[in-house]
């Protein structure tokens, strides 16, 4: 039984082929340890306390999700996703009922924690305005191309940008679709929403909650769930 606190969707774009992975299959359905990326991402959302249901967006040729244990869960519903991201996001929000706020969270990010997830809910419930998850660049960040340095860029207010981000659902729709057939570029939930010049809030997040994207990825994904894992226990 979950608690009393309001309740939420999540909405997990799964619909990659995760080429920069140079894999045999989909990196989401790789194995950290008995499960798949996806299984570990998708049960730390399902254990979470305001999450009452999952959006899993697909690929159409997606062979692989159905053989999951986690396909006979109740709370997930599956939608098939598109060409990019933004299309994939599009697919699950048409499928989430319009009035509530959604957290939208890349499958490929599993080692989101249970504590982020409830800093971006409550950041957002206080705030009443949508907000993502990010981590504050430590590194000097260089401009270049051609293997060569063109200049160097102040790193004093540069994040990266994170998953879960939670928006409302219409209002994240609406701004999705129109920034697109502006031709904008829409890489997350926020840039649609600051093409439409809405306030998006920064929450500061974990730094382990990495994107596994490279093959070297998959190696420090398992080693920082087996130190969150560690932190649980003490
Ligand atoms: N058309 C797409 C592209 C990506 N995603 C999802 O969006 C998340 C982040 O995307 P990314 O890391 O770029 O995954 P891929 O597109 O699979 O990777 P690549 O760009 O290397 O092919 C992933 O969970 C991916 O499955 C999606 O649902 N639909
Ligand atoms: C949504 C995201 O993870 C925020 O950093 C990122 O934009 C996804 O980019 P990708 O090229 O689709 O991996």
């Amino acid at each position: 039984m979950k608690s009393e606190c309001k309740q939420y969707t999540a909405l997990l774009p799964a619909a990659g082929i995760g080429s920069r992975m140079q894999a045999s299959l989909p990196k989401q359905y790789l194995r950290l340890g008995e499960q798949t990326i996806l299984e570990t991402t998708a049960k730390v959302f399902l254990s979470h306390p305001a999450i009452k249901n999952l959006i899993i967006v697909l690929h159409p040729n997606d062979t692989w999700f159905y053989q999951l244990p986690l396909a006979k869960d109740g709370r997930i519903n599956t939608v098939v996703g598109g060409d990019e991201r933004a299309d994939s996001v599009l697919a699950g929000l048409k499928a989430a009922k319009q009035d509530e706020w959604i957290l939208v969270h890349d499958a490929a990010r599993p080692c989101i924690t249970q504590s982020d997830i409830s800093k971006l809910i409550s950041a957002v419930e206080q705030q009443q305005c949508g907000g993502i998850l990010a981590t504050q660049v430590r590194d000097t960040m260089k401009r270049g191309a051609d293997g060569k340095i063109a200049q160097t860029v102040s790193r004093e207010q540069l994040w990266h940008a994170l998953t879960p981000q939670m928006f409302k659902v219409k209002q994240l729709k609406d701004n999705i679709q129109n920034a697109l057939l502006t031709g904008t570029a829409i890489t997350d939930e926020a840039s649609a929403m600051e093409w439409a010049n809405c306030p998006v809030s920064l929450v500061t997040g974990r730094s382990d909650n990495i994107k596994v994207t490279c093959p070297e990825d998959l190696a420090l994904a398992k080693w920082f769930i087996s130190q969150q894992q560690n932190e649980e226990e003490i």
